[in-house]
């Protein structure tokens, strides 16, 4: 892992961790302590067992240098993240599938749990996986018009897991959330906004990163113990389910996946997605 200094826009230092070949990238504005992680994997940010391995480590690396608050974004030009990558589900070998869910059942945890305050800056489409995570932040900025949100599996022919659903309801309310996930509706930046999947539009990443940083600097008034403790009561029932019943859903998860009916839908999916 390297490590150096760069100038910001604003003329103060950024420390900048970068790995050769590392699909996500961090800076860490020195004056602010606000990180900015960038996921870099081309060429759709899809969630396969290594990248979510990466973002994991670098959530608890945040943690470690106690920054005070991280901006998730995307270095691709149009997209957040396509959501999880479809060919770890997709006739699999069943023991990296168990360890892709694994990892990405922690990946989410730690994302859902931070001690410090989050912010999504959703520069492209964010269907699925990608929706989750930027549901898990604390605040969720899109760059409008062009994008699309939304929990989409039921379009794949699959059903979002329990803690997926969960945290759309944490974020949308229960109808919302029900109208949503059965249709598997993908919503446009003006409509995200309308139901409250998103806090705010705005036209461009530069004014997205701007508000972003905003938002998180709001926190630099708050007690950090407080803001933690209100975090993990309000979160607490989702974040438990999952602790409790992680071998359940894996498990569960491992044998749904791999059934002929779901591997079916999956082919004419990605099918799709090809043609
Ligand atoms: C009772 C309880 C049951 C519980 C059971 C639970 C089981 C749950 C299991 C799984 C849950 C999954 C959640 C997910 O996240 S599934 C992923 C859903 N994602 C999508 O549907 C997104 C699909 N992609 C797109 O819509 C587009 O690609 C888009 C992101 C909008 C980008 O469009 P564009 O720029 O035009 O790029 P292309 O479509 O040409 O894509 C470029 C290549 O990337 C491949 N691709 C795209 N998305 C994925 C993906 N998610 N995974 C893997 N690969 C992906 C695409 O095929 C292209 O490949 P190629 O260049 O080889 O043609």
């Amino acid at each position: 892992m390297l490590r150096r200094l760069i100038l910001s826009r604003n003329n103060t230092f950024i420390n900048c961790r970068y790995a050769s070949q590392s699909m996500v990238q961090t800076t860490v504005d020195e004056k602010s302590g606000i990180a900015t992680v960038t996921m870099n994997k081309s060429p759709v940010n899809s969630l396969n067992l290594e990248f979510l391995d990466e973002i994991k480590t670098e959530l608890n690396k945040l943690e470690k240098d106690k920054v005070k608050g991280m901006m998730l974004t995307s270095g691709l030009q149009k997209i957040f993240s396509a959501g999880l990558d479809i060919t770890e589900f997709y006739n699999p070998n069943p023991d990296r599938l168990s360890k892709f869910w694994s990892t990405l059942q922690d990946t989410w945890l730690t994302l859902y749990k931070t001690p410090f305050p989050t912010a999504a800056i959703i520069n492209g489409h964010s269907p699925a996986g990608g929706c989750l995570f930027a549901m898990s932040c604390d605040y969720r900025i899109m760059v409008g018009p062009k994008y699309t949100i939304g929990l989409n599996e039921t379009k794949l022919g699959i059903v979002a897991p329990k803690w997926f659903i969960d945290t759309m309801v944490a974020v949308i309310g229960q109808r919302k959330a029900e109208i949503s996930l059965t249709t598997g509706k993908m919503y446009t930046t003006d409509e995200a906004l309308h139901i409250g999947l998103i806090d705010e539009s705005v036209p461009d990443v530069n004014t997205a990163l701007t508000q972003g940083n905003l938002f998180l600097n709001n926190f630099q008034r708050i007690s950090p113990w407080a803001y933690k403790m209100t975090k993990d009561i309000t979160r607490q029932s989702t974040v438990q389910w999952l602790i409790d019943n992680k071998q359940k859903d894996l498990d569960f998860v491992v044998t749904y996946l791999q059934s002929a009916e779901v591997q079916k839908s999956l082919g004419l999916y990605l099918q799709s997605l090809k043609k």
